[in-house]
């Protein structure tokens, strides 16, 4: 089928634009400079043959694609390591590490997935510096293929009751691993199933008896020439899932696997040759590699989110339908205000999430240089931040990629479209790394224990600073400030209504543990209001100071998109602005109006916003969502790959079809 250049009702939105969308690439990039960067490694990537797919992965049988998925794996480490791509491979060391778009060539993620993202940084986080040159160096060689294997059959969760257990015989001065029952058995690793022969296995030490409570533990699991499971080691895949189908994710038993004493990574804690346990400073630093995971979460939440949303309105650019007046021709989906109601919050989410997530890393990495020289005062603050925009962004992003999908009416519903799969991996971040109902507790954790000290005169941390204020009621105010304010109330406002439950549980008797329990929705709801407020505070102040630097055109439309973000949160919280701040029917009424204004003001821009994102077609990977638009031509030359079009009649016709009909069943 020969296409024609770009369908025209694009290259009409294309004209439309009012700002340098190079401009606005550069920024979302963090730099000029890193655009260039991940462009030139793009056109190495996607110019190997290798890494290309015949047969759409949808197509393929369950091994088949396993198999394609590690072909290509090896082919993009190759091709990595020729262009010098070090650091967003193997450790993230700077912001502009995050926009790592040539991992869209596996559509349901790579096998050596957690090598990178887990492996890798549990050595160089939880080693000290001794095993930091011995693994560390290997796993750059790929001599050694690794995962961090945590979760066990029984417990993901709860951690501390992990029962995967690493007991110390000092007379060998070496550990036995031992599971000690099926639900012990560690589920879920990613690669851990045929993938990997190294992994990183938390494990419950035990000295002469004592616990010691977890600690990471450095594993050979398979043989580094002939891949067969070691002695005692049982080993295998899950099966399907979801998504993630290409991960490889494993389980992993062991019956009494002795390893030497110095696999144990002992940056933090140490057991010397005769078995005395030197505990750390803190002894949740053996959680550090989760932290980090949390903190990146929120970047991949909202890449997930920009490319979903690229697909669905670029689609609906090029998707005409219906009547708008009778005399005209059907127009594009995209003038419907309801189908921009659904899609510009995609777009102002996806930035909102994206600017938070650049400003965490820096607060995480701020963090780790203290941690460096001993000082943990930011954990309890960073850890109750990581916890609640991993929650936040993950469960907004994933609802709105699962909104560009309906959005696109049927063709969202085909495996083509690349829709299906984007929901399948952003949904699975509402889970792994911490549940996110469960995240969103140990928020609360961290906000009710800093509103009690707070009451005795302790200073907050500065994300909660403003509880510190008085509750005074004010007139509302629709400026941008003044939302933040009235989200700060609510957050106030939840926070100590879930405190005074709790006070009130407990005085009528019931245990702490059952008062939490009781208040518990409450308390989810408060921690959701802090995250909240976070995310509308740092998203306003950081475009405020790229604002000082951007040109004005661009500045504009990135305030249109804060604004958005903070009127639709506005109207879609209604409910707890009505109970906690002065917001009246005539301001909502106000409110509504001024959201369609945006909406109109943001739809000649709509494309122009997408295309910023500068997502070439073989990141997109959509028949729905490519730059040309040539929506239809795509749809119908991806179709007649599916196996059943190679012969016009199927086998299955003659043994039972045709039986059938004939009544010789
Ligand atoms: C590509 C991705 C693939 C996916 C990979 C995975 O999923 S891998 C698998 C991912 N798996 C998961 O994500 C599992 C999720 N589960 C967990 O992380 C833990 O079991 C837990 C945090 C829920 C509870 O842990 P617990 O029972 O040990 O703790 P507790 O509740 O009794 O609180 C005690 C104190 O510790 C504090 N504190 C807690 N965590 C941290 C931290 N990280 N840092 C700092 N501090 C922390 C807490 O604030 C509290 O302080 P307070 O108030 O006393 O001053
Ligand atoms: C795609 C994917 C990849 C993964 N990769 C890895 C990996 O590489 N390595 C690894 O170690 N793990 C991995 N995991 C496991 C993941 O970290 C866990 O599934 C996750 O931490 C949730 O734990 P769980 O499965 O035990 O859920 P559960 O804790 O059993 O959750 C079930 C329900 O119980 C509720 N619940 C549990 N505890 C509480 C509580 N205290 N209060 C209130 N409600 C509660 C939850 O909210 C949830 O609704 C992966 C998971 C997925 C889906």
């Amino acid at each position: 089928m020969t296409l024609k250049k770009v369908n025209p009702d694009l290259e009409k939105e294309r004209s439309t634009c009012t700002f340098n969308i190079e401009e606005l690439t550069n920024l979302l990039d963090t730099g000029a400079h890193c655009t260039a960067e991940r462009r030139a490694v793009e056109d190495k990537v996607f110019s190997v043959k290798e890494l290309k797919d015949e047969i759409p992965d949808e197509f393929l049988s369950h091994k088949e694609r396993y198999e394609n998925a590690i072909r290509k794996s090896v082919f993009l480490h190759k091709v990595l390591q020729e262009t010098g791509v070090k650091r967003g491979v193997y450790n993230r060391s700077d912001k502009s590490d995050f926009r790592t778009t040539y991992y869209s060539i596996f559509k349901d993620g790579s096998p050596f997935m957690l090598q990178y993202s887990m492996f890798v940084p549990t050595i160089l986080g939880q080693g000290d510096s001794e095993q930091v040159e011995l693994w560390y160096k290997r796993a750059l060689n790929m001599e050694i293929i690794g995962t961090y294997a945590q979760t066990e059959l029984g417990h993901g969760t709860f951690i501390r009751g992990l029962e995967t257990e690493a007991v110390y015989d000092e007379k060998t001065e070496e550990f036995i691993l031992n599971s000690p029952s099926l639900s012990s058995y560690k589920w879920w690793p990613g690669g851990l199933g045929h993938t990997t022969n190294y992994c990183i296995v938390m494990a419950q030490l035990k000295i002469k008896g004592k616990p010691y409570g977890m600690q990471p533990f450095i594993v050979q699991i398979r043989d580094e020439e002939t891949h067969m499971p070691l002695p005692g080691v049982k080993v295998g895949e899950i099966g399907a899932k979801l998504a993630f189908n290409t991960v490889n994710n494993g389980f992993l038993g062991f019956e009494h696997v002795r390893i030497p004493r110095r696999h144990m990574l002992m940056r933090f804690s140490q057991v010397s040759k005769d078995g005395k346990f030197t505990s750390s400073a803190n002894p949740k630093l053996a959680y550090g590699t989760m932290v980090m995971v949390r903190v990146t979460i929120v970047n991949s939440a909202a890449t997930y989110l920009s490319r979903a949303v690229t697909i669905a309105i670029r689609y609906s650019a090029v998707r005409h339908q219906s009547k708008l007046k009778q005399n005209e021709p059907e127009p594009q989906i995209l003038d419907y205000v309801t189908q921009q109601h659904k899609l510009f919050i995609g777009i102002a989410t996806s930035h909102a999430y994206m600017f938070c997530s650049y400003w965490l890393w820096d607060v995480y990495v701020m963090y780790q240089k203290e941690q460096n020289v001993g000082n943990f005062d930011r954990l309890p603050e960073l850890h109750a931040l990581a916890c609640c925009l991993k929650v936040i962004s993950s469960s907004d992003c994933t609802g709105l990629v699962e909104k560009c999908r309906m959005s696109c009416g049927g063709h969202g519903f085909m495996m083509s479209s690349n829709l299906p799969q984007l929901y399948g991996i952003s949904t699975a971040t509402c889970t792994y790394e911490g549940e996110n109902t469960v995240m969103l507790l140990q928020t609360a954790r961290a906000l009710v224990k800093a509103w009690e000290l707070g009451s005795r005169g302790r200073p907050f941390s500065p994300t909660m600073s403003y509880f510190a204020e008085k509750n005074v009621p004010s007139k509302w105010d629709s400026s941008l400030e003044g939302i933040l304010n009235a989200f700060q109330k609510v957050s106030i406002g939840k926070l100590s209504s879930s405190v005074s439950s709790l006070q009130e549980y407990t005085k009528s008797g019931l245990s702490a543990e059952d008062a939490w329990n009781k208040a518990s929705v409450q308390l989810i709801g408060a921690a959701e209001a802090w995250g909240r407020a976070v995310v509308l505070s740092i998203y306003k102040s950081e475009i405020e100071r790229y604002g000082q630097t951007v040109s004005p055109a661009l500045k504009s439309v990135l305030f249109d998109l804060v604004e958005l973000y903070y009127v639709h949160l506005t109207l879609e919280k209604m409910g707890d602005l009505l109970l906690y701040t002065q917001l009246s029917e005539k301001d909502v009424v106000s409110l509504r109006k001024k959201y369609e204004d945006l909406l109109e003001k943001i739809r000649p821009n709509a494309i122009g916003l997408v295309d910023a994102f500068d997502y070439r077609d073989e990141v997109l990977n959509s028949t729905l969502g490519s730059y040309d638009g040539f929506a239809y031509e795509r749809l119908m030359t991806e179709a007649m790959k599916s196996p059943l079009n190679a012969e016009p009649v199927n086998q299955s016709f003659h043994k039972y079809i045709k039986p059938l009909m004939k009544g010789k069943l």
